[in-house]
């Protein structure tokens, strides 16, 4: 075999631009065959070795086929004296789990377009071989190739699998039969197993709109090769862009102005009609594979229209999203990307952190582009009055500071009313919603949550705030603690009432209990749905204020490292001795780097957009909503007592705080008409989003940091979530 063959076919012919936009292949015509024919390389071997421990199978005989594919293990099943019946049982129902699976996600995706042929054609569809799952067109022909004459590899955008057109039936045979997993692919840091199946008919490959948004123009090779820096840091020059306020202070210009090449590229802009006049502002940008920036409209009041980025090193896609629409923009290196009119005002843009781009390529149709370090150079003017675009939605001038845009930092401008509101339509409602079948996916404690536990002596008082179903408040006898729960849902605290934990009503950042009255405080998960960091701030120095002074305190919060093994982090904060947190396994299978791409939600009568985290990917941004499909994610397991409806908590008797009473400081503020569109929106749609601010390594050390009758004793990342035991101090 050889791996490097470059495969070459001809979509270009077969690509079709439509009006809209779109653009689709008709499979078949590429050349596959020819190229094959006419090269020696690409032959057939014709003595193929044996293959072993495969994990292919067709469609007929899925007990033959688990045979012959699963080699050896198959071979223990009936041979193996020493194996016992049962543990080879259990091998065939995975297997056959498995493969029953490889099938449902081709159902789902395709939507029965797609169907699975019960006799041999020339057509497969090959699952956990796509590029939503990181493997590439390359990876694909280099695998099969060998088995039978490709006539085409159909990859769709983002979806995990791939079809394949043989030139004549032995091929696809062959393929099914004999190709095993053996796939060699970079993108995958799993272990994945490869179903194949015939099918009926394959699908047409929709490209996704790569037409560019109004008023953006992109000019490739602009900067000549020599000329192109390398490795810069990030930089200003001018002023200061401030990515905490999203803004620059005209009144603090730098020392260092724009270094003359950059103004010598900006008077050829000037002279070729692209800018109208020297900037006075530029950030240098260098990306690390994997790294990004959030998405985002460079603030409208603190520049003017034209608003230009020189991209160097490695070519990335830039997402440009508006309220109806998202296009992927694939920046060249040397190319420059001049943002005006609605591309610049009207269009957020940003780039998705992961270290592999889905591009479109003339020759290949889709495939993968695998990111190197970008610099980029962001040349901006000031504007030194008010912004009157046509865009007032996005405009910060015309919105009279109300716009807040989706960076962090935005949010963290929001004021304490904004973020109660937030809070209240995409964390409390949507909770009360999902209560229920939430409630069903939490059973598991998490195992050093309950050493935190069993660590405490016995008979210490532990309140456990934001309590959700109440998993931690269980007690069965082998280390007796007197817990109490606390929690803010009216439906998540009913169900804690129906299990007859003790329970009260209350939210996190004003608990109805007296100053250190626990010895022990917990919050697991509860933190990151607070909208600012003041707000997180407030609930830990809570969590505080109800213990005694040496009583703990024990915090999860969701982290954003998701897929990187987290040994760096350590465990006691004096100690050099990396501390062995467990790994995450939320990202799904070869997805470490892929995350949503460009889907954003609404809020806050339209002041807020939010990115939409696409679930087991990694986020996207550090303030994300997060579906929760009510009818997609059945509960894995059925409370006990299931006693929740929009009524539970009128018949139960769960104490209410005083605070949560009527309509106080603490109650819901989602009363306005276009709010309530969203929350019955969701409702009608079965679709909710929950509000999470993601922690990086660090943050939540550092906000601990500042509250002063506390110190860190413990620190570390725990299965995707960094985490902290404080003491309060004596
Ligand atoms: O890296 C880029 O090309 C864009 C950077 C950017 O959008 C910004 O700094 O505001
Ligand atoms: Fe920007």
């Amino acid at each position: 075999m050889n791996s490097n063959v470059t495969v070459s076919n001809d979509y270009a012919d077969g690509a079709n631009s439509s009006p809209n936009g779109n653009s689709h292949t008709h499979g078949l015509h590429n050349q596959y065959a020819h190229d094959r024919d006419g090269d020696h390389q690409w032959d057939i071997s014709s003595e193929k070795d044996t293959m072993t421990n495969t994990s292919t199978c067709s469609l007929y005989d899925s007990r033959n086929q688990y045979e012959r594919d699963c080699g050896s293990e198959a071979q223990n099943y009936h041979n193996d004296a020493n194996t016992t019946k049962t543990k080879s049982k259990k091998q065939l129902n995975r297997f056959k789990r498995k493969e029953a699976k490889a099938k449902s996600i081709l159902q789902k995706h395709e939507d029965k377009n797609v169907k699975l042929s019960e006799v041999p054609t020339n057509m497969l569809y090959v699952s956990n071989a796509g590029l939503g799952n990181g493997v590439s067109r390359e990876h694909v022909y280099v695998w099969l190739s060998e088995f039978g004459k490709l006539q085409d590899i159909i990859m769709l955008d983002r979806k995990p699998y791939c079809f394949i057109v043989t030139a004549d039936l032995e091929g696809a045979n062959r393929i099914s039969l004999e190709s095993g997993n053996l796939i060699q692919h970079a993108g995958l840091e799993h272990h994945v197993e490869h179903f194949i199946f015939f099918v009926q008919e394959v699908p047409e490959v929709f490209l996704p709109n790569y037409n560019l948004p109004e008023g953006l123009l992109l000019l490739h090779q602009y900067v000549s090769e020599d000329s192109e820096m390398k490795n810069r840091q990030v930089r200003h020059y001018g002023y200061e862009f401030k990515y905490t306020t999203n803004n620059v202070d005209p009144e603090e210009p730098l020392d260092d102005s724009i270094p003359e090449l950059c103004k010598q590229l900006c008077d050829r802009l000037i002279a070729d009609g692209h800018m109208i006049e020297q900037p006075d502002q530029l950030t240098v940008n260098r990306y690390e594979p994997g790294q990004g920036i959030p998405p985002h409209v460079d603030t409208h009041s603190a520049f003017t229209d034209v608003i230009v980025s020189v991209s160097l090193g490695s070519q990335v896609v830039m997402s440009f999203s508006n309220n109806d629409d998202t296009r992927q923009v694939l920046l060249p290196r040397r190319s420059v990307l001049i943002m005006s009119g609605a591309s610049r005002y009207g269009w957020s843009h940003g780039i998705v952190p992961r270290k592999i781009d889905v591009i479109q390529d003339a020759d290949k149709g889709l495939t993968l582009s695998y990111r190197q370090v970008r610099t980029s150079f962001t040349f901006r003017k000031l504007r030194r009055a008010a912004c009157e675009c046509g865009y007032p939605k996005s405009c910060d001038s015309q919105n009279f500071g109300k716009q807040q845009q989706c960076r962090e930092s935005a949010l963290e401008k929001l004021t304490d009313d904004a973020a109660r509101k937030l809070e209240s339509i995409h964390v409390h409602q949507v909770y009360d919603n999902i209560a229920t079948h939430f409630s069903g996916t939490r059973h598991k404690q998490w195992p050093r949550v309950v050493q935190f536990l069993n660590s405490l002596p016995t008979y210490s008082i532990v309140v456990d705030i934001g309590c959700g179903n109440g998993k931690y408040l269980t007690n069965d006898g082998s280390h007796p603690l007197f817990k109490v729960g606390f929690e803010r849902s009216q439906e998540l605290a009913a169900i804690c009432q129906s299990k007859n934990y003790p329970i009260v009503q209350a939210d996190c950042l004003a608990t109805p209990l007296r100053d250190s009255v626990a010895d022990a405080s917990i919050c697991i998960a509860v933190i990151h749905h607070l909208a600012t960091e003041s707000r997180r701030q407030a609930a830990i120095e809570e969590l505080i204020r109800v213990v005694r002074p040496g009583g703990k305190c024990l915090i999860y919060v969701w982290a954003m490292e998701q897929s990187r093994p987290p040994t760096q982090h350590r465990d006691d904060m004096s100690s050099q001795v990396p501390a062995q947190g467990v790994a995450s396994t939320y990202l799904k299978s070869g997805a470490s780097d892929q995350c949503s791409d460009g889907k954003y939600m609404s809020t806050l009568d339209g002041h807020c957009q939010l990115p939409v985290h696409q679930n087991r990917t990694q986020f996207a941004s550090k303030d994300m909503l997060v579906p929760w499909n009510l009818k997609k994610r059945p509960p894995k397991e059925t409370p006990a007592v299931v006693g929740c409806d929009s009524c539970a908590i009128a018949n139960s008797k769960v104490p209410l705080a005083n605070n949560m009473r009527g309509n106080t400081l603490l109650a819901d503020v989602a009363n306005e008409k276009s709010d309530d569109n969203v929350v019955a929106n969701e409702k009608a749609r079965n679709l909710y989003h929950r509000y999470y601010h993601i922690f990086e390594e660090g943050e939540l050390d550092r906000v601990c940091s500042r509250i002063p009758n506390c110190e860190v004793t413990e620190s570390y990342y725990d299965e995707g979530n960094w985490c902290v035991i404080l003491t309060k101090l004596l």
